[in-house]
């Protein structure tokens, strides 16, 4: 099985960043994200960068409609997007949220993952890897205004993030639910729980596959603050000033500090992992279940 599957080389042969967006942006100068100093928007198809060089942050806006499900070009162009600020002095923190009204993200692709044979699977494993590491451990600040539901592999890269603003709306609910699926949150999504919420609380979230309706997210602490809906993105605003307001380098340190332990028992075993992952998603039953729900999706609009 070709585990060697480079994100580098696929983003390359995918996909041509930093064209000027198509869609509501295309031609027009947006107001930049913070400032509306006449500085463009930027990304690629499915991500919508708002940059504020001035105030030192972007937005990024995810649209993979319908659900921003993480399909691999997506997370290859979410990758290019953090790529692309965080190698920029001008940039310090991102904003992280949706354009697709009323969802964050709905995780995972589930089409990557059912039907496939086993060297997408690695390919489409490794990339889910390299999104999270590379967002757990970015060295900008990264705060997620989360406007919409969001499961799974969506709650995974908001708890990624290094503080959480949740629109207060019932029905945005977040929380890892792979069990519902009858899959398994992995041990560095396990992790990335547990060091956001406890083990108490995340053993019983994951084992009943809990989404958190807005003011238990707060409560359990897997959000930080819970806003009207039409606040969110204001609310992460006045969060950053308070980020950005601490000397870059310690505060980058610490985050380091914090967070290497959990991003190295990932890096020691990754190949390991994928092949776990190809495994466990390559078993009859599981894809049989997988269908089931997709299945299920599909039937609740009828
Ligand atoms: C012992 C060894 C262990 C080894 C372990 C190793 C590895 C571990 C193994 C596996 C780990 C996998 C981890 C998986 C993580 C995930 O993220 S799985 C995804 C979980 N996501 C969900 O459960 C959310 C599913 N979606 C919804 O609940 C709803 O769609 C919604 C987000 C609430 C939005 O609802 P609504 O607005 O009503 O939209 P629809 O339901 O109608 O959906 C629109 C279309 O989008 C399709 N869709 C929805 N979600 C997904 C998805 N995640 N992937 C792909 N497609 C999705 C949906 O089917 C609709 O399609 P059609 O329009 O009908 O074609």
């Amino acid at each position: 099985m070709a585990l060697a599957v480079g994100i580098r080389g696929l983003t390359r042969s995918l996909l041509r960043p930093w064209v000027r967006v198509p869609g509501p942006a295309r031609g027009r100068t947006e107001p930049a994200a913070g400032g509306g100093d006449g500085v463009r928007c930027f990304g690629s198809p499915r991500v919508l960068v708002e940059p504020d060089p001035a105030a030192g942050f972007a937005v990024m806006k995810m649209r993979n409609p319908p659900v921003n499900s993480l399909s691999l070009e997506f997370l290859t162009e979410l990758l290019i997007s953090l790529e692309k600020l965080e190698s920029d002095k001008a940039f310090h923190a991102i904003i992280l949220t949706s354009d697709c009204p009323g969802i964050f993200s709905a995780g995972l692709d589930l089409m990557e993952m059912c039907g496939r044979d086993p060297t997408h699977y690695a390919e489409y494993w490794k990339a889910v890897q390299e999104l999270w590491l590379r967002f757990y451990l970015s060295h900008l600040v990264v705060i997620s205004a989360i406007n919409g539901v969001n499961a799974a592999g969506g709650c995974l890269l908001a708890l990624s993030c290094d503080y959480r603003v949740l629109a207060d709306n019932p029905k945005y609910a977040m929380g890892l639910n792979e069990t519902l699926l009858g899959i398994i949150a992995p041990f560095w999504f396990k992790d990335t729980l547990v060091n956001t919420v406890g083990h108490r609380t995340a053993e019983r979230a994951l084992q009943l596959g809990l989404l958190f309706p807005p003011a238990e997210a707060l409560q359990v602490g897997m959000v930080d603050k819970v806003v009207p809906e039409d606040q969110v993105l204001s609310a992460a605003r006045s969060e950053l000033a308070q980020w950005l307001a601490i000397p870059g380098h310690a505060r980058q340190l610490t985050k380091s500090l914090m967070r290497k332990p959990t991003a190295d028992r990932l890096l020691k075993e990754r190949d390991a992992d994928i092949q776990n992952f190809v495994r466990f998603i390559s078993r009859d039953a599981i894809q049989k279940a997988l269908r089931v729900y997709l299945e299920k999706l599909k039937q609740k609009k009828t």
